[in-house]
């Protein structure tokens, strides 16, 4: 299963997941320039952030918002970043949070599970419910080494609005959730003991985070929210089991680190992998 690959990783290279969140504006202005279009500067700084962390990496998360937002050319850049990143060896997480009626999630599963948007692990919304929402992905876990991360307590502020709804038996909307994708967790479990049925766990609100890990026992997290969002590495402990089962990802801080050097635009790659480190270490130091 491709969560035994993923559970590899994190124990080879650390907890990072690279955010290839690639807003234009966050290129380095002379870089950009060499290109012929935005999209093609955006795919080639890409290539350069992954050449230069691959071997450090968990994983990749490309937020597809970034690239939908300029049309066609950006998802060509969002294609060719996710064969890049399969092309070293690397894992790919496609942000893309879709959640829709069954008929129509089958495609979204076919469209990004095959095909020119193909990556390993996709993230899903389930408030339309588990067999619409997440069932048409279940086959591809099964037959193709796929996986999926279903938005559980997400990261933002905002979560407040509708994950802490309480239920009659003072149960957080988030708790039933988590509850929800563990039993689906547990019937697909890799060798690892981990499920290539993850949940998005946020990095920040943290108090419940060690019994929100006692409700997913099996289910590998992605945690966003480090850096940028003010999540910080000793909010992660208490969503690892023995040092493993969970991704950090970060994408502002890994990449627009360039921007707090001298002369960063130069080497804004170099700058990126010693983000990254910095984030790694920091993060076991803390485990
Ligand atoms: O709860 C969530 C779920 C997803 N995200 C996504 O993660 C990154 C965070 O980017 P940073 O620049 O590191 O803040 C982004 O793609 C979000 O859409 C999240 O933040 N929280």
């Amino acid at each position: 299963m491709i969560v035994d690959k993923l559970f590899e990783h994190v124990k080879e290279r650390g907890h990072v997941c690279i955010g290839l969140d690639t807003d234009y504006s966050y290129l380095p202005e002379a870089y950009a320039k060499q290109f012929k279009s935005k999209a093609e500067a955006i795919y080639n700084f890409n290539k350069d952030i992954i050449d230069a962390t691959y071997d450090l990496a968990a994983c990749y998360k490309v937020q597809i918002a970034y690239y939908e937002a300029m049309g066609i050319d950006g998802l060509r850049a969002y294609s060719d970043t996710l064969k890049y990143i399969k092309e070293k060896g690397q894992i790919s997480i496609a942000d893309i949070k879709r959640g829709d009626i069954s008929k129509t999630a089958e495609m979204y599963a076919a469209g990004h599970f095959s095909g020119d948007f193909e990556a390993d692990f996709v993230t899903l919304s389930p408030y339309m419910g588990i067999n619409d929402s997440i069932e048409p992905f279940l086959k591809y876990i099964k037959e193709n080494e796929k996986g999926i991360f279903v938005l559980v307590r997400t990261s933002n502020q905002g979560a407040k609005d509708f994950q802490y709804i309480k239920d009659e038996n003072g149960l957080n909307l988030y708790e039933n959730v988590a509850d929800m994708v563990e039993k689906l967790a547990e019937e697909n479990l890799g060798s690892c003991g981990f499920s290539s049925i993850g949940s998005v766990v946020g990095a920040t609100n943290n108090e419940e985070s060690g019994s929100l890990r006692k409700r997913l026992k099996t289910s590998f997290l992605l945690i966003p929210g480090y850096g940028a969002q003010g999540g910080k590495a000793e909010d992660i402990k208490a969503y690892l089991i023995n040092g493993n089962g969970a991704v950090v990802n970060s994408s502002r801080g890994i990449l627009l680190a360039y921007k707090k050097e001298n002369n960063g635009e130069d080497n804004f790659a170099m700058y990126a992998r010693n983000e990254v480190i910095r984030m790694r270490d920091d993060i076991r130091a803390n485990i």
